[in-house]
């Protein structure tokens, strides 16, 4: 079936654009769980509405809980999470959505019954096996058809002992969050230690960490790749979640591609959110970056390549890809290999496809280098991956007669964006058509 293509539209000038973004996907998906898990019910501010966190709500309420919107007077309704009496089995699709697939089997060992999963054909390749072995290891009864991946099959028995596993979650960050998020509420606890190569995405598992101790559970984190959750009761929140900082990361590249000034409202001034590097990458590169009790604002000059290991923050990497194959010197990017088990193998997939418009994109055992070369126009498959098309849209921006196959696949982890984009480029008259992003 041939996908739909997108004209990515090409920067008349200098943007000149203030943004506003939706929730972030991690938080949402994090507060989601730890509301299923409550002894009370929990309001999530502001959350992400977009395929990843539909996706988790659906997952929560086939385990037995409720997620209901209620008006908060905000452009969009809150949610509402009321835990259920008893987690019960059911049937779990989750997408293409890390989040959900790595959360959700801890939690569905604790359900009374059944919990399948599955997901998208891709579900079925992203790395499982250290969460299918330390849920085993725990003595929960998974059925894997023997692959370590998804379809998944959970016989919850209603309780988890506990104790202590040991796993390497060099693939993946979310195999330890899934376990910690779910740890205060097996009988004795739970102690996680990573073995192996470093654990990628580090600022995900502190925010995992943050969210259980905003809940009142008590994790001790001091020890180097070691994770101890004391048992207890997850107390429910009432919560405002912060943009998403990774979304962020194309409409800040617009600033800088096309000389212009990007600001993005309500820029945490602390933050767990692994799109919090994007301010030093993006001044490495050779913008101006300042960060304001309103928001955080980009302006481009020069743009340069960067060196840059990127092991915590690897989902930055296609619009740090972007940005690099417009730069006038080259960029290393190292310690991203996990990247491979994203939603396509990242990797080969920038490689191949700004190769295909004239680039020069290598990959590396870790990561990719890009040098300067100049682009034209061509189609550009984005593989299911949101993060490919948005890094295509900032292309565009550049390259004329660009154009991004099957651009509705952003709607992974934000839905409005060509909306956006388009509202960011368009002069003032459009300002007054309705629009997350507006003119300053
Ligand atoms: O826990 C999370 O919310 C996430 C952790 C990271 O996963 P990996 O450690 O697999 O890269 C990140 O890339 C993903 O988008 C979201
Ligand atoms: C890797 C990503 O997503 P997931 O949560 O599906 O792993 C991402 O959003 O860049």
């Amino acid at each position: 079936m041939e996908l739909p293509r997108w004209s990515a539209p090409t920067a008349p000038g200098p943007v000149d654009a203030v943004v506003t973004l939706p929730g972030s996907k991690s938080l949402t998906n994090r507060y989601l769980v730890v509301a299923a898990l409550a002894d009370r019910p929990s309001r999530v501010r502001g959350p992400l509405r977009s395929r990843d966190t539909a996706l988790m709500a659906a997952a929560l309420e086939a385990l037995g809980a409720r997620v209901e919107d209620v008006d908060g007077g905000g452009p969009e309704p809150d949610w509402l999470v009321t835990p259920a009496e008893r987690l019960t089995g059911g049937r779990v699709d989750v997408g293409l959505a890390g989040t959900v697939m790595r959360f959700v089997p801890p939690l569905a060992a604790l359900a009374a019954g059944d919990v399948a999963l599955d997901g998208d054909p891709r579900a079925r390749e992203r790395p499982m096996a250290p969460v299918v072995d330390a849920l085993r290891a725990l003595g929960v009864d998974v059925e894997d058809g023997g692959r370590g991946a998804l379809p998944l099959l959970v016989h919850g028995r209603g309780s988890v002992g506990g104790g202590e596993v040991t796993l390497d979650a060099g693939a993946s960050s979310q195999f330890v969050s899934g376990l910690l998020l779910a740890a205060a509420r097996y009988d004795r606890g739970l102690v996680v230690r990573h073995v192996g190569p470093p654990l990628p995405s580090e600022p995900h598992v502190a925010m995992t960490v943050e969210t259980l101790r905003d809940v009142g559970v008590v994790v001790d984190d001091s020890e180097p790749d070691v994770w101890s959750v004391r048992p207890g009761p997850v107390a429910g929140l009432d919560v405002q979640v912060e943009p998403d900082l990774s979304s962020a990361a194309p409409f800040l590249a617009a600033a800088a591609v096309t000389g212009g000034r990007v600001r993005v409202q309500g820029w945490p001034q602390h933050t767990t959110q692994a799109g919090d590097a994007l301010r030093d990458l993006l001044d490495e590169m050779g913008a101006e970056v300042s960060l304001d009790r309103d928001g955080l604002e980009v302006r481009g000059g020069d743009l340069y390549g960067v060196d840059a290991d990127l092991h915590e923050a690897g989902e930055l990497v296609p619009v740090v890809v972007a940005l690099a194959a417009l730069a006038s010197t080259p960029t290393r990017l190292r310690g991203v290999a996990h990247l491979r088990g994203h939603e396509t193998d990242r990797l080969a997939a920038l490689a191949t496809e700004v190769t295909r418009l004239g680039g020069s994109v290598e990959e590396t055992d870790d990561g990719l280098v890009v040098r300067p070369a100049p682009l034209r126009g061509g189609l550009v498959r984005t593989y299911a991956d949101h993060r490919i098309a948005q890094a295509a849209a900032v292309l565009g921006l550049r390259v004329p007669d660009l154009e991004v196959e099957d651009v509705g696949t952003t709607a992974k982890t934000l839905p409005g964006f060509v909306g956006l984009w388009e509202s960011m480029l368009a002069g003032p008259a459009a300002r007054a058509a309705p629009a997350r992003a507006s003119r300053p």
